[in-house]
């Protein structure tokens, strides 16, 4: 990068990035007493109503989530639309979003990091040829890298194009039905009674991992909200401004919360410079140490049985599963074609050009999560 470019930068372009790297930094560790917890009564955080019987507790529990009154949720001063509920999951629940997360959604037609360098057959099954791998890693044998732990992201609906930073018509599969429901349930239970789950993104991370600053805009509907849901390991999660320039707050996000990017806080810069140890000692979080649920009648997804779970509970010793679910198209509207498109495409390349390094700009540290397989960075 040029002289003047760096002085530029240093001058605050990116307090952003200063942010990022303080997080990220292990060495000395940061200090993590100003990062927000909002279940400790954090300046800033205020509890939220939600509206009684947005959410009935019918529907809530076949979702495998606490009726609506039980729901601990919280806003955040200087940022209105943003939406955090402290893990409203029954327990024994999370888990069966987690074995979706690993055994069901990485499956065909979903698309996944590894399709991009490895042939079709090779991906057919992630979950079957890595389970023993994980099996023998809980007997402390060494044993290479299995496939589900070289997993980084999997896209479901309209499947997001890391090239193009666009969804398409074209590129299409089935959205899950039950994390479509899941998701329905969350955003009713928020407000958001119209919200249409068509594409998700699950981002896998272990302890070394990290995620960019980025907004998420390539959505042609970004008025509904984004919904993001967390399980395994804990990370400090940064929620900046409009801008770069402005200094992000760093918050923690356990096992079982969801946040909700509404309104004014759809289009903010946001990263996961950290993964952190779940709190509390252990080597999974309490709202997983309990055996999955076996049966609650009538639910949305199979229980996890024991053997699914040995897999999920090896894995999650070291690992942060996160899925967001996204409306691509406003109500009633389609993909444009023609004039539309042109107009749409000179749109979408100003704006990309937020994400993008300039050809003789090297990558900066905390950007780039659209650039393909580097949208997780592991250090
Ligand atoms: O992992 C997270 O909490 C954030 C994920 C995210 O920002 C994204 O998928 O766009
Ligand atoms: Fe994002």
């Amino acid at each position: 990068m040029g002289k003047m470019a760096a002085c530029r930068l240093e001058q605050g372009e990116d307090a952003f990035r200063k942010i990022f790297r303080l997080y990220k930094r292990r060495n000395p560790p940061p200090d993590l007493s100003g990062v927000v917890e909002f279940t400790r009564g954090h300046p800033g955080v205020k509890p939220k109503e939600l509206t009684i019987g947005a959410l009935s507790d019918q529907d809530a529990c076949r979702a495998g989530l606490q009726p609506l009154d039980q729901w601990k949720v919280y806003g955040l001063e200087g940022y209105p639309g943003f939406l955090f509920v402290s893990n409203p999951f029954l327990p024994g629940w999370q888990h069966r979003w987690v074995r979706q997360c690993l055994k069901v959604y990485p499956q065909k037609p979903n698309v996944c990091n590894l399709d991009l360098h490895m042939r079709a057959e090779q991906t057919a099954n992630i979950w079957e040829s890595s389970k023993e791998q994980l099996r023998e890693r809980a007997s402390h044998r060494r044993s290479q890298k299995s496939l589900l732990e070289k997993l980084r992201w999997v896209t479901l609906g309209y499947h997001y194009n890391w090239d193009t930073k666009k969804y398409s018509v074209d590129h299409h599969s089935t959205f899950p039905p039950d994390l479509a429901e899941l998701s329905r349930c969350v955003s009713r239970a928020c407000g958001f009674s119209k919200f249409q789950p068509e594409a998700g993104i699950l981002n896998y991370y272990h302890m070394d991992s990290s995620l960019g600053i980025h907004v998420d805009e390539s959505e042609l509907d970004q008025h509904s909200p984004l919904l993001s849901f967390c399980f395994g390991q804990s990370c400090i999660y940064l929620l900046g401004g409009l801008s770069r320039e402005l200094a992000p707050t760093p918050m923690m996000m356990h096992s079982g919360d969801i946040m909700i990017m509404a309104g004014p806080s759809r289009l903010l810069y946001h990263a996961v410079p950290r993964i952190l140890p779940h709190p509390g000692g252990g080597l999974l979080p309490p709202g997983l140490t309990v055996p999955p649920s076996d049966n609650t009648p009538p639910a949305l997804t199979e229980p996890c049985s024991s053997q699914d779970w040995e897999v999920c509970a090896q894995y999650l010793h070291d690992s942060r599963i996160n899925m967001t679910v996204r409306q691509v198209l406003e109500d009633g509207c389609s993909f444009p074609v023609g004039e539309d498109m042109r107009r749409e495409q000179t749109h979408a390349n100003e704006e990309d050009s937020y994400h993008q390094n300039a050809p003789e700009t090297p990558a900066q540290e905390g950007e780039g999560q659209h650039l393909l397989t580097k949208r997780i960075k592991t250090t």
